[in-house]
């Protein structure tokens, strides 16, 4: 049975990666979902096969009475913002002065919610939101209900990574409609949304609410021994993370502009809400030398879109 189990896991695992990382499924839904009733009754017959990663976390388990507090290992820390062209000029000549000419590293800012993953030999074992930056909330198994979500990554590797948990466009219009059915009060925003999710202590109500996360940084890069945060997030997506790709290494402050104008136009056509453009520093070495202010990194800094 044991064998039967291990097949199970790396079947689901497999249709888990392609159907919500790659976007492209190799089999029907109806086949998910066959294996993995399969294997919540073997694990409801043999409690002791259950594991905790085991891919039949994703629909949720006991709901919790509260969640526990946990202290960051480092800050979640916030950017500073942007609101116009000159904000961004003067971001970019604080650089230059700093450390000389940069590429910048461009993503877009997804209107969500800050969530760390902690990974331990390549498992995952914490998830937590921001919170006041120094502690958070811990709320790991809301977090297994985001299929996005690895529970195990490609290589035993143990370390951190933050990122945005949100819930598409398509998930809240459909919330809202079971509201609406419900007569319960709408949900006002996406983002919103998601924050009600995640803060679910029952965890079967999370896994309802279909949310999704974009892997954005690694909280200790020297553990994935990259040079620059394009690099880190190629490597994030070979160990089998979501990242966003709509993102551009831009060679001067002049293409990140065309960039931002960009999106300006086309946001309303991403199937996610997004409230700005993330410009960052895209050399590690450089983004060390220039360090932080007590609140944020003085090599990112966050464009907002006009409310
Ligand atoms: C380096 O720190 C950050 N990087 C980010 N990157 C993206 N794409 N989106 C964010 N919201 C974000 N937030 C922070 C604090």
């Amino acid at each position: 049975m044991q064998q039967r189990v291990d097949e199970l896991h790396r079947l689901l695992h497999q249709y888990n990666y392609e159907y919500h990382v790659l976007d492209t499924p190799s089999v029907p839904d109806s086949e998910y979902d066959k294996l993995l009733h399969e294997l919540i009754a073997i694990e409801e017959a043999y409690p002791d096969l259950k594991t905790a990663d085991s891919p039949t976390v994703r629909v949720g388990g006991t709901p919790l009475s509260s969640f526990e507090k946990v202290r960051h290992d480092t800050p979640m820390l916030s950017l500073g913002n942007a609101f116009n062209e000159e904000d961004l000029r003067a971001f970019d000549r604080r650089v230059v002065e700093g450390v000389g000419r940069v590429d910048y590293m461009v993503e877009l800012k997804i209107d969500g919610l800050a969530v760390s993953l902690k990974y331990q030999e390549g498992r995952l074992v914490q998830g937590l939101t921001r919170g006041d930056g120094t502690t958070g909330e811990n709320i790991t198994e809301n977090i297994k209900t985001i299929y996005a979500v690895p529970l195990v990554i490609n290589e035993p590797l143990t370390f951190e990574v933050r990122g945005e948990a949100y819930m598409p466009r398509q998930s809240f219009i459909h919330l809202n409609k079971e509201k609406e059915k419900k007569g319960e009060p709408l949900a006002a925003n996406p983002r919103n949304a998601a924050a009600g999710s995640l803060r679910q202590l029952d965890s079967k109500l999370a896994a309802k609410r279909k949310l999704d996360i974009f892997l954005y940084s690694v909280n200790d890069l020297r553990e994935l021994d990259v040079p620059s945060q394009s690099a880190a997030l190629d490597r994030l997506d070979d160990l089998g993370f979501k990242t966003n790709h709509e993102r551009r290494l831009c060679q001067d402050i002049d293409e990140v502009l065309d960039y931002i104008r960009y999106w300006t136009e086309e946001r309303n056509h991403l199937a996610y809400d997004i409230d700005g453009i993330v410009i960052k520093v895209n050399d590690l070495a450089k983004q060390e030398e220039l360090g932080f202010t007590a609140r944020s990194p003085r090599w990112a800094i966050a464009y907002k879109f006009p409310a």
